[in-house]
Parts: C-alpha cells; sequence; structure tokens
C-alpha cells in the first residue's frame, strides 16, 4: 500500500507540487490523472525516493520513504518515463544487472527471470540484444526489470505514452494480472480514456492539487457527467477557479 500525506515540492519559483495526498490500495490499480505540467512526475518522483519532498509524509507498506528510502526502495517497483534498457545487453542481462543491483543472489535471481520471462511471454526474445526490441518488447522487459526484486507496489509513471494499440494493450493485460496477484499499482497519465480503461481509483490533479478523486462512478456523479472524458475537463477547470477548487473534491 502505497500513501502520501500533503506533499509538496518546488523547483526554484516553480511549484510543482502544492498539495498531493492520495492511497492506493493493494489488488487495486490507483490512476494519478492530470493535464501536462500537473505535477505527476514530481509526485511519483517523490514516492520513489528520486527526490525528496519539501514537505509531506509517504508511506509505502507502512515505511517512511523520506526515513528509510532503501528499504522502502526494496519495497516498490518503478517503471519510470522513457526508462531505456542497454541495447548492447540481452533482456535477461538487462533484467539480471538490476537485481544483483538490488542484492539479490545469482541462484534465485536467475530462477526469478525464468519466472518473469514465461509470466510475461517474454521465452522468444529474452536472449536477444535489447536493441532489436519492438516496443512492446522493450516493455515486457522494463516491467520485469522493476519487479524483479518481487516488491508487492509498482509505480508506473505514463508507461503508455508512445506505444502502439497493440503494446498498450499488451501492457494493460499485464497491468491487470498484476492487480490480480495482489499488487498495489498506482500509474500516471494524461489520458482520461486510458485511465478509465484500467482503473479502480482516480486521483485527478491539476496545478499541484489533488482537484478529485474517486471510483470511475463516484467521479462521474460528483462531477455531473456520464462522459470521463468530460469528468476530467470539469475538474480540471475546478482547479482553474481556486475559490471552488475544494468544494468538488471527494474522499
Ligand atoms: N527538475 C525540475 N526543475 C524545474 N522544474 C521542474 C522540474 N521537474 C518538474 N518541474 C516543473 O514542475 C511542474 C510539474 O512537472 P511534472 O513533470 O511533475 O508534471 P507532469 O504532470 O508529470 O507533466 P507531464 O504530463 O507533462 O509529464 C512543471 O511546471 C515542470 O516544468
Amino acid at each position: 500500500m502505497i500513501e502520501a500525506n500533503g506533499l509538496q515540492k518546488r523547483f526554484g519559483d516553480v511549484e510543482a507540487v502544492r498539495d498531493v495526498s492520495l492511497r492506493a490500495e493493494d489488488g487495486r490499480i490507483t490512476g494519478l490523472l492530470g493535464p501536462n505540467g500537473a505535477g505527476k512526475s514530481t509526485s511519483l518522483r517523490m514516492i520513489s525516493t528520486a527526490i525528496r519532498p519539501d514537505a509531506g509524509q509517504i508511506r509505502v507498506d507502512g515505511i517512511n520513504v523520506v526515513d528509510a528510502p532503501q528499504q522502502a526502495r526494496l519495497a516498490m517497483g518503478v517503471m519510470p518515463h522513457n526508462a531505456g534498457l542497454y541495447p548492447r545487453l540481452s533482456g535477461r542481462e538487462n533484467i539480471r544487472y538490476f537485481g544483483r543491483l538490488n542484492g539479490i543472489d545469482r541462484e534465485s535471481l536467475d530462477a526469478r527471470i525464468e519466472h518473469l520471462a514465461e509470466r510475461l511471454d517474454m521465452k522468444a526474445f529474452v536472449d536477444r540484444p535489447a536493441k532489436g526490441y519492438s516496443q512492446g518488447q522493450k516493455l515486457k522487459t522494463a516491467l520485469a526489470r522493476s519487479i524483479v526484486h518481487n516488491p508487492r507496489n509498482l509505480i508506473l509513471d505514463e508507461p503508455t505514452s508512445g506505444l502502439d494499440v497493440m503494446a498498450t494493450r499488451a501492457l494493460r493485460d499485464l497491468i491487470r494480472d498484476l492487480r490480480q496477484d495482489g499488487f498495489c499499482i498506482l500509474f500516471s497519465s494524461h489520458v482520461m480514456q486510458e485511465v478509465a480503461a484500467l482503473c479502480d481509483q482516480i486521483v485527478i490533479i491539476a496545478h499541484g492539487q489533488v482537484v478529485a478523486r474517486g471510483e470511475p462512478d463516484q467521479l462521474r456523479q460528483a462531477m455531473g457527467s456520464e462522459d470521463l472524458e468530460e469528468v476530467f475537463v470539469r475538474a480540471i477547470a475546478k482547479a482553474e477557479a481556486p475559490q471552488t477548487a475544494d468544494a468538488g473534491e471527494q474522499s
């Protein structure tokens, strides 16, 4: 489980995150949705220990990520935006390298990679150099790499951006499978349809603040529209009229 409370982060004059709180449960997919520049990546980077928040608390499976970042990292798999693979290494070697960095011993690592290659249907390409991989193959390798240490929480930053329809579909299926396995999954997107297709819970942010949250049906009700695209637009409009922004937020 991932819990963040009152996150704030400033880069010089830019208030990237002003007030973000969220709770992502095990066995559920939580989508962090917002327009470009809303503060999604910054929030996920704070949660995944890449940067320190200026204020606020983050707990992953109860571990305080600011006080115990290394311990927290073991509990999380992270797929950053545009995560690259080493092109000359095979998929297996890419995954193994990450596994070794995470301190997994050689024997359990080999077994784990074999399991993931089977689970993610990677056998046909996992021993080829990554430089020839299709988008979908790259994605599976990056996903396997991010969960090689067997975390219970998975954070994905705009995982489908730049992917074609087939690769997007394959990734969605994989994410659903991981939910089935009990993973807590938190991912960001600026595309409402993307989030609607996958998420059990949606947190909408704009201008660094949470402007609405809830299950898709709760959001439809709160924003008075059946169309989730319209829900997104209305929630963002509320953020742009700050005096009414709090009224629309659902817990
Ligand atoms: N390292 C940084 N230095 C300066 N400004 C930054 C930095 N990182 C983010 N920002 C700024 O903070 C704001 C939020 O950025 P962030 O990347 O979190 O948004 P986002 O919601 O992920 O957007 P996108 O969908 O475009 O990726 C933006 O105005 C961005 O320019």
